[in-house]
């Protein structure tokens, strides 16, 4: 068996933004997903997803036309529920050539599912490196960070950045821009998450904006003004001025909010932490429901959130300097 991990992410700043082309800065975080993967003599793709509960089921499901997942749950639900790893497997028949391959794959995943912590690239990263190397072929991160955001693209209908997959292989923070992505020093950030225990649907909320921006001149205007507080985010960085990057990531939420990624449960949870004074907190990734993310040196955020109703869990998430990591 070739064992692979690779770490969720957090946006500071930029997410839905660095889809029409501005800059964002994700930070990869210690959560991770593990993926094992082993060759098989026939062609099958059977894959053990443990975490993978959408409206509460387990599934594991062996590939070829013959076979469908062994779970009882609608074809829509099990096409979202298989299509990243799926898209990832042809992603190491591709880069390998060996087009007939099958595998059985184990994947265990600390990441919550669509809460904006990344898990999709995460679960793509390992799946793709573990995949290949089960194979003799060992990719460059840069190869590798490309062939996942290549399967986000193709599962996302075309609407995907680069940041997710980039900042899971690589590790630390990374500042993404079109298909310029590189690594950059960040301090060590005070990052506290907030989850409501729900999830929100990338590919829908990603349409709901493009529809936006295309139908309102103020919308693709709210989306310049994203990438303009991610320039200014960049340069608090580079200060490691904390109470700065608070303002700034408070004024993101606020527009990301605008465009109408929001929920209820993450206003709350934004609410909490602010009152309870952390420098600034906002939704993170794709938004819907899932995680905030706040800054804060003192314990108040994490305690005033976990008191919050709504919130299901609150930790304290430690930045991931290595990305990809080769277990076995
Ligand atoms: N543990 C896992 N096992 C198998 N598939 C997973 C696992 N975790 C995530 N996935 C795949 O990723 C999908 C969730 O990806 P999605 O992009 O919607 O959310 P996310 O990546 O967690 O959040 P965001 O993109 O906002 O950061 C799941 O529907 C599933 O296809
Ligand atoms: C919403 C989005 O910007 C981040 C999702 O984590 C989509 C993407 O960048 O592919
Ligand atoms: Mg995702």
């Amino acid at each position: 068996m070739t064992v692979s991990s690779a770490p969720g992410k957090v946006y500071l700043f930029g997410e839905h933004a660095v889809v029409y082309g501005e800059p964002a800065v994700p930070c990869a975080i210690e959560v991770r997903a593990r993926v094992g993967v082993e060759r098989r003599d026939d062609s099958k793709l059977r894959v053990h997803a443990e975490d993978l509960s959408l409206d509460g089921f387990t599934v594991e499901y062996g590939g070829g036309a013959d076979e469908r997942p062994d779970v009882n749950a609608s074809e829509s639900l099990l096409m979202a529920a298989t299509q990243y790893v799926d898209s990832a497997i042809e992603q190491v028949r591709e880069v390998t050539g060996e087009d007939e391959v099958g595998f059985d794959v184990t994947i265990e995943s600390d990441i919550p599912l669509g809460a904006g912590l990344g898990s999709s690239a995460a679960v793509v990263v390992a799946a793709i490196d573990a995949g290949t190397r089960a194979l003799g072929t060992t990719l460059e991160p840069a190869e590798l960070a490309e062939r996942a955001y290549r399967t986000e693209h193709e599962v996302q209908d075309g609407q995907a950045s680069r940041a997710d997959t980039f900042c899971s292989a690589t590790g630390g923070a990374v500042r993404v821009e079109g298909d310029d992505c590189r690594s950059i020093d960040a301090p060590d950030l005070p990052l506290v998450i907030g989850f409501d225990g729900g999830a929100g649907e990338t590919g829908e909320l990603v349409s709901g904006v493009r529809t936006l921006r295309e139908e309102y001149e103020f919308a693709a205007d709210t989306i310049g003004a994203i990438g303009d507080i991610v320039r200014n985010g960049e340069e608090a960085l580079a200060d490691g001025d904390t109470a700065e990057l608070g303002r700034l990531m408070n004024f993101n939420h606020g527009l990301l909010s605008a465009l109408g990624v929001s929920s209820r449960s993450l206003e709350t949870m934004v609410w909490a932490a602010r009152d309870a004074g952390a420098h600034g907190a906002k939704l993170t990734g794709a938004g819907g429901g899932g995680c905030i993310v706040a800054l804060d040196p003192t314990e108040e955020t994490e305690t005033a959130l976990s008191f919050t109703p709504g919130c299901e869990d609150a930790f304290r998430a430690e930045l991931a300097e290595e990305g990809v990591r080769r277990i076995e």
